[in-house]
């Protein structure tokens, strides 16, 4: 499959267009003009071509995605400034590779693990709990805030050994970060180089507490107390990029997730309805266990369609190692990919009326990782999937047993790509206590561009 070249002026006119709305112009692109496109940028010329690729088709993905000696991680969110704490940190898991990326994979898989994932459980659903009683009700809350707090609590809590105190300024720092664009710098951008040095100590410093304690099993304790793939202590440079990347893999992503998903629940009041209603009869008004949310199908389904649609990750990027073909395309060293994550889980080939929220149709659905761009796919795949799904289930449990949720008449609710993909504006929730009557509002505002609700099918 060859790429559909858009020319020079129709180039221009997408890289003005993806500079405002980078989802809906690469979805767009693609309906008119198939799932590989090239992209001339302005400086490319004849004789030396400067292009990027955009694809959105699960073959070109799976050799994007599995040849990680051909195809590198390019970093999504933009550079620091130079041999400043800013572009040390950006030095993540991602942008590892060959024997050092092997070597750490291995470290930090087995805490990620079924197992000792669902022996976290309790905790994190006592913590969940705690979490909705203190949320005040009737009252509007803004929701990615809520959000934040839930995926900060879980997922620092249990990972950086239950040192909140510790890990809750590190993930505050890191919030700068990921809503910096990666496009343009804006405001969030410089915050984070303001903060970066900051951070980079608070990182450091928690580090060398950690050393000299290598029973612990948690993400720190395992790195600072190893050494690296060549036998040497890792450097602070290796320090500092893979725990800000862990936060920010772990926390960002979970609260754009969860934000997602009850905007959708909103605006779905039939399954709303429906899985309270299942979770209510499989919890028996006890506190949320694996066992009891295992009885409830429909909220994975949820959590996964939620996902479908609104991936917290809805574009990566892949830049070539050397020269190579893609598709039928030569590709030539440095020639950048991006690879439509979010339309890719819109295939109708898989996915009929793909635009759809539709929790049930993961009752017979088993895509590969490919045909679901949610977590990655090949050696880059996300390690924290058990985790991610775990939290999801248990937050979203939690929080539809003790309260019904509802939107402000009158919201409008935007998205904006930074490193992840966020609701964005003002964006409220009213949570009421279970058993009085809910009002179910219709929400307005540009995510409608991404997804067919009910009242407009
Ligand atoms: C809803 C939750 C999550 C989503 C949607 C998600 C998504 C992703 C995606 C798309 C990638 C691949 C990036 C690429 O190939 O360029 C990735 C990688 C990664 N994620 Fe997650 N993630 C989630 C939760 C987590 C959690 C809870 C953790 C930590 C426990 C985590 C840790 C990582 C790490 C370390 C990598 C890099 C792996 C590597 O380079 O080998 N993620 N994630």
């Amino acid at each position: 499959m060859l790429a559909y070249g858009l020319g020079r002026r129709r180039s221009l006119g997408f890289i003005a267009r993806f500079l405002a709305d980078p989802l809906v112009t690469v979805r767009d692109a693609h309906r008119e003009h198939g799932p590989f496109l090239q992209i001339d940028y302005p400086h490319s010329t004849r004789a030396n071509p400067k292009r990027l690729f955009v694809v959105a088709d699960t073959g070109l993905c799976r050799t994007l995605l599995s040849g990680t000696e051909t195809w590198v991680n390019v970093q999504i969110n933009m550079a620091g400034r130079k041999n400043h704490a800013s572009s040390r940190l950006v030095y993540g898991m991602t942008r590892l590779r060959g024997l050092r990326h092997e070597h750490y994979r291995k470290m930090f898989l087995p805490p990620l693990k079924r197992s000792p994932v669902l022996a976290m459980a309790p905790k994190m659903a006592s913590i969940a709990e705690s979490l909705v009683d203190g949320w005040p009700v009737d009252i509007p809350l803004p929701l990615t805030k809520i959000s934040a707090q839930m995926a900060k609590h879980l997922a620092i809590g249990l990972l950086f050994g239950d040192d909140s105190a510790r890990g809750l300024p590190v993930a505050n720092m890191i919030g700068s970060l990921m809503t910096a664009s990666w496009i343009v710098p804006g405001p969030a951008y410089v915050r984070w180089i303001l903060e970066a040095p900051k951070l980079e100590r608070a990182i450091l410093t928690w580090a060398a507490e950690k050393r000299g304690n290598p029973d612990a099993q948690d993400i720190l304790a395992l790195l600072a107390n190893n050494l690296d793939e060549a036998g040497n202590p890792p450097s602070p440079q290796l320090i500092g990029g893979i725990i800000s990347f862990f936060f920010g893999a772990a926390y960002d992503t979970c609260l754009n997730a969860l934000s997602w998903a009850m905007i959708l629940l909103t605006q779905h009041p039939a399954i709303m309805t429906r899985l309270v209603a299942e979770l209510d009869a499989a919890l028996d008004r006890g506190p949320v266990t694996m066992s009891a949310l295992d009885r409830v199908p429909l909220l994975e389904s949820t959590v996964k369609e939620a996902m479908r649609l609104f991936p917290p990750v809805p574009l990566l990027m892949r830049k070539a190692t050397g020269s190579t073909v893609l598709g039928g395309e030569d590709v030539k060293r440095g020639e950048r990919v991006l690879i439509g994550g979010m339309l890719i889980n819109r295939d109708p080939s898989l996915y009929p009326e793909p635009d759809r929220f539709n929790p049930d149709r993961w009752s017979n659905l088993k895509p590969s990782p490919y045909q679901y761009l949610v977590f990655g796919a090949g050696g880059h795949m996300c390690p924290g999937t058990t985790f991610g799904y775990q939290m999801m289930r248990i937050a979203l449990a939690t929080i539809l047993t003790k309260r019904s949720v509802e939107l402000p008449v009158g919201s409008s609710i935007g998205h904006r790509l930074a490193v992840t993909h966020r609701p964005h504006g003002k964006v409220e929730v009213i949570l009421r206590p279970r058993g009085g009557s809910i009002r179910q509002a219709r929400a307005n505002g540009r995510f409608r561009d991404l997804v067919a609700l009910p009242d407009m099918l």
